[in-house]
Parts: C-alpha cells; sequence; structure tokens
C-alpha cells in the first residue's frame, strides 16, 4: 500500500513560469498557500540536474508532511528518495513503474479521457496505480501536446468509469476549480496558475478555497 496524499491541491512546477523567484521560492509560498502535493516537472532537464533539483524539494518538503512526486522519471524519484512518480499514456507501464518503485511510493497515471480510461483499465495494469491525472480540462499553453480539452463534463465521465482519486488539469483556474470538483474531482493540479502567479501563496491560497467550498 503507498504512503498517504492528498490531492487536494496539487502544484506543478514549470522551469520557465518559476524562473524569476526560483524553485524552492515559488514552492515554499505555494505551500504556505495550502498546497497539498507537489510535482517536479521539467521535461527539458537532464537527470543529474533533476536529480539535484528533487533532492532539495524533498529537504524543503518532507518536515512538512507534503509529498514530493517527479514527472517521468522513476530513475530520478528513486535516486533523490522522492514520495513517487507520475507517469503518462506513452511513458513507462505502470507495473514496470510499480516494479521498480516499490509499494509504498504513490504512483499516478495521466488519462485524456473516458477511452483512454478505457484503454489503461484494460491493458495497463490500473491496479498499480494510485491516481489518475485527468485532463487537460481546458487548453493550456503550458504543455503544448496536450490533448482535447475535455471540460468538466469529461471529468465527471471519467469519475463514472473509477473509484481511484482523480485530480483534474489543464487551464484550471480559481472559477475552473469548482466545477472540476463539482464533477466529482477529488482535487485539481496546477501550473500556471499558481507558478505564474505575482504572489503564489495568495494564488494558492484562493484555490484552496475554490476547493474547499465546492466540497
Ligand atoms: C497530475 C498530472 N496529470 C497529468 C500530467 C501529464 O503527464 P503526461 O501526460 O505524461 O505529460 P508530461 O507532464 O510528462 O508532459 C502530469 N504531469 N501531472
Ligand atoms: C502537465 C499537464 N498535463 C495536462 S495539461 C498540463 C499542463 C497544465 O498547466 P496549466 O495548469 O498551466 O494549464
Ligand atoms: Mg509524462
Amino acid at each position: 500500500m503507498s504512503r498517504p496524499f492528498d490531492l487536494t491541491l496539487y502544484l506543478v512546477t514549470d522551469p520557465r513560469l518559476v524562473a524569476e523567484r526560483g524553485l524552492l521560492a515559488t514552492v515554499e509560498a505555494a505551500v504556505k498557500g495550502g498546497v497539498t502535493l507537489v510535482q517536479l516537472r521539467d521535461p527539458d532537464a537532464h537527470g543529474r540536474a533533476l536529480v539535484e533539483q528533487a533532492r532539495a524539494l524533498k529537504a524543503l518538503l518532507a518536515p512538512l508532511g507534503i509529498p514530493l512526486i517527479v514527472n517521468d522519471r522513476v530513475d530520478v524519484a528513486v535516486a533523490a528518495d522522492a514520495d513517487g512518480v507520475h507517469l503518462g499514456q506513452d511513458d513507462m507501464s505502470p507495473a514496470d513503474a510499480r516494479a521498480l518503485l516499490g509499494p509504498e511510493r504513490i504512483l499516478g497515471l495521466s488519462v485524456g479521457n473516458p477511452a483512454e480510461f478505457a484503454g489503461s483499465s484494460s491493458g495497463i495494469d490500473i491496479g498499480a496505480v494510485d491516481y489518475l491525472g485527468v485532463g487537460p480540462v481546458k487548453a493550456t499553453g503550458t504543455k503544448k501536446d496536450a490533448g482535447a480539452a475535455i471540460g468538466a463534463a469529461g471529468v465527471a465521465a471519467v469519475r463514472a468509469l473509477t473509484r481511484r482519486p482523480i485530480v483534474g488539469i489543464g487551464g484550471i483556474d480559481g472559477a475552473l476549480a469548482g466545477e472540476v470538483i463539482r464533477a466529482g474531482a477529488d482535487g485539481v493540479a496546477v501550473v500556471s496558475a499558481i507558478c505564474a502567479a505575482p504572489d503564489p501563496e495568495h494564488a494558492a491560497r484562493a484555490l484552496l478555497s475554490a476547493v474547499t467550498a465546492a466540497r
């Protein structure tokens, strides 16, 4: 069984959007505002730099009891003793990742739409997965190769297919956060709404209020 985690407000980092403030300062502020889970996502970074960033984030987050997830890279997560990994449909299969990560680390899987969930649950070992990242909910400039937006209705459609925890992602701001929660998501994952905000602590607090009010 994996260690506990809370999807309520999931911060996914972006190297360009945090460049000015800095990765650690942005995450520290966001956590003060109420972020419950953090993912290190830097698709272009090399392994050594990623491990260093993950170790620094882990040192910041572990004393606060907030788990650190690494995007894509099982090897980096293990090297930095991160709490888990988030995988996409083209990344290593969840079953293979689970074999490398062990039973305790948290494993997330992206699901773009209900059909993709159906494919994952019949093909890949969905049993190895702890939560699903569902989206993009709305079109986003943050991930250029994201699929078509599915809206809150798409989140509801995936919700109807599984009891596994789900977090909506893609184009989520304060207004959409409530809709995503009302569609049945357990939480919201955001990049730009926090990383590009002039005050990440305030932005996180506002998103958390929107999620809490919608529950
Ligand atoms: C919480 C969460 N959901 C979805 C994604 C997207 O993952 P993926 O489809 O593998 O795309 P990349 O992020 O690797 O470009 C995510 N990272 N986190
Ligand atoms: C990583 C990812 N996966 C699906 S959409 C997305 C980017 C979300 O970024 P933003 O919250 O800025 O729209
Ligand atoms: Mg990926």
